[in-house]
């Protein structure tokens, strides 16, 4: 019923939206559940679905259907290329509202030139989607808005009955419980490629100490099996569940869902202000007050942990010197504690040029020295060459811009991709010369816990 349409960016010339008209119409509407909204997309847009909510919980952005598709499949030049297709794509807006505005959700790949195989089949290098249907909660206040992205002169008939499935969504959304999703059963747990995952923290740390690289960020990958099918809905249930304090992300690409509950931005742009987060360096939680106190003094003190985190607090100082003006950096990091670890944390604040735009800073900023590691390139080619696993969307960009070029970047990390039957987990550490295999390999568990305990795959001797 929606038109759905979608530009490989490759194949269109700039004006390639010449002759589309955007159309939006925004209601405000009784407050509910965002996640019961999802639920009720999932009966016609099963596939095409996304959903955000920001680490402070003052908004959620929920999309079902897809108006338009940008997708790219090139390696250099993807950022630009949404970028511009945003950009062009805005200009053709019939009628602007004031209450919100239309939003273009997605994310990027980690590395487009990470060429192994993996599960992240139904994800290009970079995938964003304008939502046919987006809910919006802001504060105490929710609004639906309609987009409708079409070349056709006459389509009121369509616009029309777009309303109609609003309607029905929302009565959906309004009336049914969201159901109280079980843990699912697991009946598989593996470790996949763990030899390898030890060896090339080793050799790393070898390079490292050689200072061909000063910082390299490893991970490795968990692989669940479920008794049976997992839906969006309830694993997104149960994360938001146990993961109160972060950013909870999701995005389906047809049968495969990407979802998280990270606690770092990357960065988030209102009215020219620019943020960004620097966390790297982590410590478990304590079991007792004094023991968690105790933890997080070590960490704040801590030479390899401090080390880990300045290459991050450099990197992201320098991209905002180079893009924004009143720069703030504190000297020293604090403590950020959620539920299961502990991480050194600066926040870094600006005032965007004019000219900076949120994706200038998704690009520049991607992959920071807590993901990718210092030098950036040196420190790619080194996971290509040595991780033994290809990323796909975690630890990489997953946001919103809207139609002001306002929005937020979250780093996709304790993050899962959701497939059917299986999940695939992920978790890494930021390697420098004093790591060593066998802590680094710790601090992935302590990583994995949040989604291990979300989908019911922890061990019996773990909390
Ligand atoms: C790579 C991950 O975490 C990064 C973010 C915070 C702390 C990190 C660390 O202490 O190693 C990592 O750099 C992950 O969660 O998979
Ligand atoms: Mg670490």
């Amino acid at each position: 019923m929606n038109s759905e349409s979608s530009s490989s960016t490759q194949q269109f010339a700039a004006d390639q939206f010449e002759g589309y008209r955007f159309y939006t119409e925004t209601i405000e509407v009784t407050h509910m559940s965002a996640l019961a909204f999802f639920e009720a997309g999932g009966n016609d847009h099963a596939g095409k679905r996304m959903y955000w909510k920001n680490r402070e919980k003052t908004f959620t952005l929920v999309g079902i259907g897809h108006a338009h598709v940008l997708s790219s499949d090139e390696t250099a030049g993807r950022f630009e290329n949404i970028k511009n297709d945003w950009k062009n794509l805005c200009r053709q807006i019939v009628n602007e509202e004031r209450s919100v505005h239309p939003v273009l959700f997605g994310g990027f790949s980690f590395d487009p030139f990470n060429t192994k195989p993996s599960e992240w089949r139904r994800f290009p290098q970079a995938y964003f989607v304008v939502p046919t249907f987006q809910l919006i909660l802001k504060g105490d206040q929710a609004f639906v808005s309609i987009h409708l992205i079409t070349k056709k002169q006459d389509s009121f008939n369509e616009f029309d009955a777009l309303r109609k499935e609003r309607d029905k969504l929302l009565h959906a959304a309004q009336v049914s419980e969201v159901d109280k999703y079980d843990k699912p059963n697991v009946i598989e747990r593996t470790e996949l490629r763990k030899e390898e995952y030890l060896e090339s923290i080793q050799h790393v740390t070898d390079i490292i100490k050689a200072k061909e690289v000063e910082k390299v960020v490893i991970a490795r990958t968990v692989k669940l099996g479920f008794e049976k099918k997992l839906s969006p809905t309830s694993a997104l249930y149960q994360v938001a569940n146990e993961q109160p304090e972060s950013f909870l992300f999701g995005l389906e690409a047809e049968e495969q869902f990407f979802f998280g509950a990270t606690p770092e931005r990357l960065v988030k742009v209102e009215n020219e202000k620019a943020l960004s987060t620097c966390l790297a360096g982590s410590t478990p939680r304590g079991k007792t007050i004094e023991k968690d106190t105790e933890l997080g003094e070590t960490l704040l003190l801590d030479p390899k942990n401090r080390a880990e985190h300045q290459y991050v607090v450099s990197m992201i100082s320098d991209v905002f010197k180079a893009t924004c003006s009143q720069t703030i950096v504190p000297k020293t990091p604090k403590l950020m504690k959620i539920r299961d670890i502990q991480h050194l944390y600066t926040p870094v604040e600006g005032l965007l040029n004019a000219g900076s735009t949120l994706f200038d800073l998704v690009e520049l900023l991607h992959p920071t020295p807590a993901l990718g590691g210092e030098p950036k390139l040196a420190a790619l080619a080194m996971i290509r060459k040595y991780e033994a696993m290809n990323r796909g969307y975690y630890a990489a960009p997953i946001g919103w811009i809207d139609t002001q070029g306002d929005g937020e970047f979250a780093v996709a990390i304790r993050s899962a991709l959701l497939d059917e039957e299986k999940a695939y987990l992920y978790a890494g550490g930021g390697i420098v010369a004093d790591s060593t295999p066998e802590s680094e390999y710790d601090e992935t568990w302590v990583k994995f816990r949040p989604m291990l305990r979300a989908l019911g795959g922890q061990l019996s001797d773990e909390s």
